[in-house]
């Protein structure tokens, strides 16, 4: 057999799929086979005199330094794995396979692109942790967090925001904006002419660069939009965004199909997430007032108690019951009844902190509790506005409506160490206000009543 001239090795070497890269003790590229200007996007000769690690992903080069050292101290390296980011910006994985060759002071490595198999399985991997997500977060704004972590482990994201679109009432928000240039948008109507807009209606992604923005308006920071809609079965509930403020992060057609690929999973997730908060919602709530109701109560009070007892603070507790309140049902309808009860609770929360607790616990009967309270004679001051407050008349319907308040007062750790039986306290101590004849407050252990 003819021995094989240089020309039709070279040859052969730029036919591979792979790149064949050697690199001298400087570290410098002394050679790259023609496969080398597909793989990193520069062509073999901007390659060649410059240092390898130069081209190597910032957050890769540390270990592409050690992995160096092995192939040097032990010769070879059969797989090793880094990413380098290409000319035109974008990030390659490469799997490598190298030897280091003593004699002729340089290492001969093998480049084989495994950017196609790294995003498929790390798609794989964000539906998992999504869906995973969804079980896991307490709330949506969690689910959101998470879901900004996938999607940042996907592409660049660190400018990241959902908009969720409320068909019914027509109305946009944004519940998680992530953005290192500007305040979140301001909710409102689909009238706008915006990009969330344009998603939600038309229901396509959209990949806006900052040339297309405004052609004529030389641009000062370009701007990359990429935007997919959540869709679902029944329609589009929002939208997922990311932008680009850097012209070294900018998306392109791999990053829209990614993006699409996990929306759907982040629609689906995001749905079952709010059905399920909406269940725990009404089995938490009174239907009437949207007050927390006695079982929500009972775990409010527990966890405050925890966190007194932790804290070393105190917490005061009112059983609360309206006095004639079946006079106003009987003499103006159960309608007006029902309006009386829920301006009731709306004047509770203005008595109180949006940290404490007012629940419905039955018919007329309602419980404020004052977490975290420093002075325990800050409980008879809220107790006393309360009872003045609900004195004040009611305009329910055009009906002018007058009741008092019988309120037994309980605290922490004065009456009781655990919940029910400082509800159980407080409730005794209403009726005891309410034996005296009403409209004032009682409190646990005192015989004496202080009328109003
Ligand atoms: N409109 C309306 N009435 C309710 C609701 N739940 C309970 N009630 C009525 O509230 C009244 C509560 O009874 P009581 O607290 O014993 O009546 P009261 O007239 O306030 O009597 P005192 O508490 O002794 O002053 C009953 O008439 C119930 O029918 C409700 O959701 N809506």
């Amino acid at each position: 057999m003819e021995p094989l001239d240089r020309a039709f090795l070279a040859n052969v070497l730029d036919l591979m799929l792979d790149a064949v890269c050697v690199v001298d003790t400087e570290g410098r590229f002394v050679f790259v086979s023609a496969a080398g200007e597909r793989i990193f996007g520069y062509p073999p000769e901007e390659m060649i005199g410059r240092p390898v690690i130069g081209f190597v992903h910032p957050d890769d080069r540390e270990r592409t330094l050690v992995a160096v050292a092995e192939i040097v101290a032990y010769q070879h390296k059969p797989i090793f794995e880094n990413r380098y980011v290409r000319k035109d910006g974008r990030v390659v994985h490469i799997m490598w396979s190298a030897r280091w060759s003593p004699l002729d002071g340089v290492r001969v490595a093998v480049a084989r692109d495994v950017t196609a198999r790294k995003r498929a399985e790390a798609m794989q991997a964000a539906l998992y942790a999504i869906s995973e997500a969804a079980h896991a977060a307490e709330d949506l704004l969690a689910l959101f967090a998470q879901i900004h972590r996938i999607i940042d482990g996907l592409l660049p994201a660190k400018n990241f925001f959902v908009a969720l679109y409320d068909a019914a009432g027509d109305w946009l928000s944004f519940p998680y904006f992530v953005d290192q240039d500007r305040a979140p948008l301001e909710p409102g109507t689909l009238d706008a002419e915006t990009l969330c807009t344009e998603l939600i209606r038309g229901g396509k992604e959209r990949l806006v660069s900052h040339d297309a923005v405004d052609p004529a308006q030389p641009v000062r920071t370009p701007v990359d939009w990429l935007g997919v809609p959540l869709g679902v079965a029944h329609g589009v509930i929002g939208a997922l965004l990311v932008k680009s403020h850097s012209p070294e992060v900018r998306y392109g057609q791999a990053d829209v199909e990614l993006l699409k690929f996990v929306s759907a999973q982040i629609a689906d997730a995001i749905e079952r997430k709010q059905g399920q908060l909406r269940l725990q919602h009404v089995a938490q709530h009174d239907a009437l007032t949207d007050l927390p109701n006695r079982n929500l109560v009972r775990d409010r009070v527990a966890m405050a108690l925890a966190r007194a007892r932790r804290d070393g603070t105190g917490l005061a507790l009112m059983y609360l019951d309206l006095d004639d309140f079946k006079p106003v049902n009987d003499r103006f309808g159960h309608a007006v009844g029902d309006g009386l009860l829920q301006q009731v609770a709306q004047r509770l929360k203005h008595c109180v902190r949006a940290s404490d607790t007012v629940g419905r616990m039955a018919g007329d009967e309602f419980v404020v509790l004052l977490a975290q309270l420093h002075a325990p004679e800050d409980a008879a001051l809220v107790a006393e506005k309360i009872r003045a407050a609900l004195c004040e008349p009611f305009d329910v319907a055009g009906n002018a409506v007058l009741v008092s308040p019988s309120i037994g007062l309980v605290g922490y750790p004065k009456d009781g160490e655990e919940a029910d039986p400082l509800i159980d306290r407080a409730d005794e101590a209403m009726y005891r206000a309410k034996r005296a004849g009403g409209n004032r407050v009682c409190v646990a252990g005192d015989t004496d009543e202080a009328r109003a």
